[in-house]
């Protein structure tokens, strides 16, 4: 005899549910959520009964069917079939299965391509207003050189990441919007050199309001002044057409450094994501945006703020860094007079757990598209908030850099005899660090061009940095004075010295005694990045100078320093 069993009864009562939600939802169309959740719940329990009933079949055990319509074991139907109804909920009401990021740059080309690569089920879109780099992009030569990322952009490209100048068809189809387009610094009015120049974030915004017509995530990636959430809300909300369209905003800085994006971007110290945690909708978009990142980054590393101190954290996290370097540098030059080594004070220094070993490398000086940029604005807004004193100290991190920059020019000029005119100087390297082709704000501009005022011909080899790039970030009249090669050897033929501007690996792999035969005699090296050996280059016959290590009496004294 069949006996009415718990599964049976769920599987009628998952029918009269149905029926129940969907009749009224033909009265009350808000009713139609509840049908659909019934449907689901009905179909799973379908789904399992047939299996129980096939594989009793199969096996030959008819107790098997128990699972559908006797009572032993229901915990077992019961399982299977909730998990088959909310497996799909899940997937409905879980995260987004559609993002876009405005902005194709160092940032949002290689941040969406590792969304990509590690969300499958996620379509991403990355849109740029600039043709060619979209095209490149979409071929074989990517408009920026980062290790590992080629394989990245081919896993994907095509299957769930795409490149498109098609802004407007982005922007309507994504759930959700990274924004990371380029935030300067202010070139004229108000703020000029200092506040960061937010034309093109205020210009994505606009498109967005245009664009969209339903509800969408909007995400700050880019890095911006603390409180420009609120700006854009209201850009945002006052300039959106269409009616009842909602937009929260998240800011989730981006911590990636250029060379090793990739290995920042699979393992990241932390992600972080600030929203309007106080209330329910900015939760929900906090969790969202958690649940994309939770794919690959381990839960604790994934942080979740208010929006101000996210965004504030970014400025931060690089004024800090930028600071460490500002100050190693200042030791250094301690270091070139007192006959201390400013490598051994970096380890020692480094060896305290509260210091830390990172960050301590003294160099010609940080570059980069952001450590200066950040820190003015930094510094800007205190002074917007009467805080001068405040700005004043992060002023001075910048201060500090340009000294060394200097600082460098005016050694290379007085070791060499008090002139450089007509003097070919090979300079090695112009990236403003090793494994990438970015020249923004890199040291070698300001020490080329200090070279040139002081005579100097320059011949320049970077691995990674094309002739146009150097034309376009020195000028026309200081390209009169420099010579790019595309090898090395060429470069350091005749030359009187060698300046090492970026840290190239390749550099230190060089047959130096090879070079030292092919140099102008005396031939001097100045090591801006501390990468050679100096005391084999010594020996070869160079007469060597690096950053905040000891100087040769002798040297000191012919210099007259
Ligand atoms: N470069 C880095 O390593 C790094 C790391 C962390 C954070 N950031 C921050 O991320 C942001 C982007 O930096 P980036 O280096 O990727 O800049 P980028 O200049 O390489 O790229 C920005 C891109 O945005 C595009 N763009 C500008 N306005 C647009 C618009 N309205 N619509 C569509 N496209 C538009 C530009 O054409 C450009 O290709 C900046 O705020 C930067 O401070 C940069
Ligand atoms: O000990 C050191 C470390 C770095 N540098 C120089 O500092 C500059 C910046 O280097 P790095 O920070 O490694 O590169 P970025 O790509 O500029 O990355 C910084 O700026 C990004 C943009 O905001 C942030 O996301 C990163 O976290 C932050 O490290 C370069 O010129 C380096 O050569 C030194 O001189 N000494």
């Amino acid at each position: 005899m069949v006996k009415i069993t718990k599964s049976t009864r769920s599987l009628f009562l998952s029918c009269g549910s149905f029926s129940l939600s969907f009749s009224l939802s033909l009265l009350f169309p808000c009713c139609a959520f509840f049908a659909f959740v019934f449907f689901l719940s009905l179909l799973s329990r379908c789904v399992c009964a047939c299996v129980c009933v096939r594989v009793s079949v199969c096996l030959e055990r008819p107790d098997l069917r128990l699972g559908v319509l006797f009572p032993s074991q229901p915990q077992v139907f019961f399982s299977c079939s909730h998990v088959l109804t909310l497996f799909p909920l899940f997937i409905i009401t879980s995260s987004f299965n559609s993002v876009c990021c405005i902005g194709a740059g160092y940032v949002g080309g290689p941040t969406m391509a590792m969304i990509a690569l590690k969300c499958p089920h996620i379509e991403v879109t990355v849109v740029d207003l600039n043709q060619q780099r979209i095209d490149a992009w979409n071929s074989d030569n990517l408009p920026i050189y980062e290790p590992g990322l080629d394989e990245v952009v081919k896993a994907c490209r095509g299957k769930n990441l795409f490149f498109s100048t098609d802004c407007e068809a982005a922007i309507r189809a994504a759930q959700c919007i990274f924004v990371s387009v380029n935030t300067p610094t202010k070139k004229t009015g108000l703020g000029k050199g200092k506040a960061a120049d937010l034309t093109y974030w205020e210009s994505a915004a606009r498109n967005i309001a245009a664009w969209s017509t339903s509800d969408k995530i909007i995400v700050e990636k880019s890095t911006v002044p603390v409180r420009t959430a609120e700006a854009i809300e209201k850009v945002l909300l006052r300039n959106c057409p269409q009616e009842g369209v909602h937009f929260d905003i998240l800011s989730n800085p981006e911590f990636l450094a250029e060379g090793t994006a990739i290995d920042d971007l699979t393992m990241p110290d932390r992600v972080l994501i600030g929203g309007k945690i106080e209330n329910d909708r900015g939760t929900a978009a906090c969790a969202a945006l958690c649940e994309v990142y939770a794919n690959w980054v381990p839960k604790e590393r994934i942080l979740t703020a208010n929006l101000w101190s996210a965004e504030l954290s970014k400025l931060t996290a690089n004024a800090m860094l930028a600071q460490r370097i500002s100050s190693i540098n200042a030791i250094s030059a301690l270091c070139e007079c007192t006959g201390a080594d400013v490598s051994q004070v970096s380890f020692a220094i480094g060896k305290d757990s509260r210091i830390g070993p990172k960050f301590l490398n003294a160099s010609v000086g940080f570059g980069g598209s952001c450590f200066q940029k950040d820190i003015l604005n930094l510094a800007y807004i205190c002074e917007c908030h009467g805080l001068q004193e405040v700005a004043d100290y992060w002023y001075s991190v910048v201060g500090m850099n340009d000294y060394q920059k200097t600082r460098f020019v005016r050694r290379v000029v007085s070791a060499m005899f008090n002139t450089i005119r007509n003097k070919k100087i090979a300079m090695l390297g112009f990236a403003f660090k090793k494994d990438t082709g970015d020249t923004r704000e890199t040291p070698a501009i300001d020490v080329a061009h200090g070279m040139i005022e002081d005579g100097a011909k320059i011949a320049l080899f970077d691995p990674q940095v094309p002739e146009e790039q150097v034309r376009m970030d020195m000028g026309e009249e200081a390209m009169k004075s420099i010579t790019c090669y595309s090898k090395p050897t060429e470069a350091l033929k005749d030359a009187h010295a060698v300046t090492i501007m970026t840290e190239w690996d390749e550099f230190k792999t060089y047959d130096w005694r090879a070079i030292y035969e092919v140099m102008h005699k005396p031939a001097f090296v100045f090591d801006g990045r501390n990468i050679l050996d100096h005391a084999h280059l010594s020996e070869i016959g160079f007469i060597v100078y690096a950053l905040g290590k000891p100087i040769d009496p002798f040297l000191k004294s012919a210099e007259g320093a």
